[in-house]
């Protein structure tokens, strides 16, 4: 079988893991062809983010010393604990000093400058998986399994120059395949690849989004044809909602691609939005499983499931989303809809859902919290003594997911006389026509509650 196996933060956050990890990948890989995808160490990420930004803004050479002390002192740990033999140690110590060394320069550069562009903020994000992944495939080398270390660029995922949220080019799968089939077929290796991040034809970095570890995976699995994905994390599977809101929420053996797609867009944080759109095409299914606890069978995302009696199959909550309003009378609401949307799109805001009174007076358009001021300051000149632009800034956005829904009678009423019997404000409603989901915000203050009340209303947990 050819896999292609992802290694989330969590699981790679310290020594012991990247090596308990690396020994996952070497029973694995005995009989089957194995490409691992690595996210940056737990916290990385965002740190390097917070680093840029302080940097940009409170110019200090001491806090990027102590800064770079830091990232060394804890990828240098990591590698003590998971990588078992010191000539390869002091291989791979050598390549993180000279990342690290390379970073300090970028990280001053910014603080001469007192300018942080989105370009510079991919390139330095991208440090993050640029020092996992030869440390995870330092780790298998010394476990005897040989393997080599690419960042995404290597790998082959060129993509536009939209830094922040970039895209595959098209045509960049026989890239792919170009550069990692001979690994696999004649070189017998394993490709360590950087997660999250990609590179433009003339090579500078991109990133492919928060959380975009999993889309690398599943594009490298559509451009090798894969058999499998295997996208491994701290959990047993996806769940029918999110544990951290909801305690009881239980392990959901098999969902379709639809389901899980609408899951990710409304804010589950187990997987990136646009990971299934490179494997849905060729039917590649994709297994979420625990990296600490290998043996539980996790679950199935594939083209479709056996099990479709429950009508709501799981939950998604969005805690913090913001709301922009655009009001008034008598304007022409298809010039206004597009003016609105290309403005939005302009600004590379990610809606989250639409509504529209049937007056066609409203838009309400929900966005993440981080885009809430740039939609906001998109739309206010859209204002005159017809049109109104408000901002709502504390709300929560609730998902009801399941093909079940689609023709059964009730599913909307069940859901909101159950909040009205709970005292929960609906603030606005969205479901679309494939029925496969009914999402509605509620005060930010209630969140957590509507999705508790909403999953025991459905029966969904344990
Ligand atoms: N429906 C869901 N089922 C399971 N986990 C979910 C769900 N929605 C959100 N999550 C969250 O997704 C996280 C995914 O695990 P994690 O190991 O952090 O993934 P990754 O390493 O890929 O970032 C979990 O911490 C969990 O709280
Ligand atoms: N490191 C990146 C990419 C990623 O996918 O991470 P994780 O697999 O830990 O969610 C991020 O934090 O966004």
């Amino acid at each position: 079988m050819r896999i292609v196996m992802k290694f989330g933060g969590v699981s790679v956050k310290d020594g012991e893991n990247i090596y308990h990890c690396a020994n996952l990948v070497k029973k694995f890989s005995e009989g089957n062809e194995v490409v691992v995808v690595v996210s940056a160490m737990q916290g990385v990420t965002d740190a390097l983010l917070k680093a840029a930004h302080r940097c940009c803004s409170e110019p200090s050479a001491g806090f990027i010393k102590m800064f770079i002390a830091d990232m060394m002192k804890r990828h240098y740990e990591a590698i003590e604990y998971a990588v078992r033999n010191d000539e390869i140690k002091a291989k791979v110590i050598a390549a993180v000093e000279r990342l690290l060394d390379e970073l300090e320069k970028v990280l001053l550069g910014i603080s001469y400058l007192g300018e942080l562009t989105r370009r510079s903020e991919d390139y330095i994000v991208s440090f993050g998986e640029r020092l996992s992944a030869p440390i995870f495939s330092a780790a298998l080398l010394s476990l005897g399994v040989d393997s080599v270390a690419l960042t995404g660029g290597d790998a082959g995922i060129i993509t536009d120059r939209n830094f922040g949220r970039a895209k595959p080019l098209p045509g960049v799968y026989t890239t792919i395949r170009n550069r990692l089939e001979p690994l696999l077929t004649i070189k017998k290796t394993i490709p360590v690849v950087t997660g999250f991040i990609g590179a433009t034809d003339d090579g500078s970095i991109t990133t492919l989004g928060r959380g975009g570890s999993d889309y690398t995976a599943t594009i490298l699995a559509a451009a090798l044809d894969a058999d499998e994905v295997w996208l491994w994390k701290e959990v047993d599977g996806i769940m029918t909602c999110d544990p951290k809101y909801v305690p009881n929420a239980r392990v959901i053996p098999e969902i379709s691609y639809q389901e899980a797609m609408e899951l990710s867009h409304f804010g589950a944080k187990i997987l990136h939005p646009r990971a299934l759109e490179p494997v849905m095409r060729k039917n590649i299914p994709v297994r979420i499983k625990n990296t600490f606890n290998p043996d539980a069978p996790g679950t199935v995302i594939g083209p479709t499931t056996k099990d479709s009696s429950e009508i709501v199959k799981a939950l998604s909550l969005i805690p913090q989303a913001g709301i922009v309003n655009v009001s008034g009378a008598g304007f022409d609401f298809a010039e206004i809809m597009s003016e609105v949307f290309g403005r939005l799109a302009e600004e590379r805001v990610n809606v989250i859902m639409v509504a529209q009174s049937s007056s066609e007076l409203n838009l309400s358009i929900v966005v993440d919290i981080r885009d809430l001021e740039k939609a906001y300051n998109a739309l206010k000149s859209l204002e005159n003594g017809v049109i109104k632009v408000e901002k709502i800034p504390y709300i929560a956005v609730v998902s009801a997911v399941g093909s079940g829904m689609a023709g059964t009678p009730g599913v909307a009423g069940k859901i909101f006389s159950a909040l009205g019997k709970n005292g929960i404000n609906v603030i606005m409603i969205s479901q679309s026509c494939s029925e496969y989901n009914v999402s509605f915000v509620v005060d930010g203050s209630d969140g957590v509650n509507a999705v508790k009340v909403v999953h025991d209303e459905f029966g969904l947990g344990n």
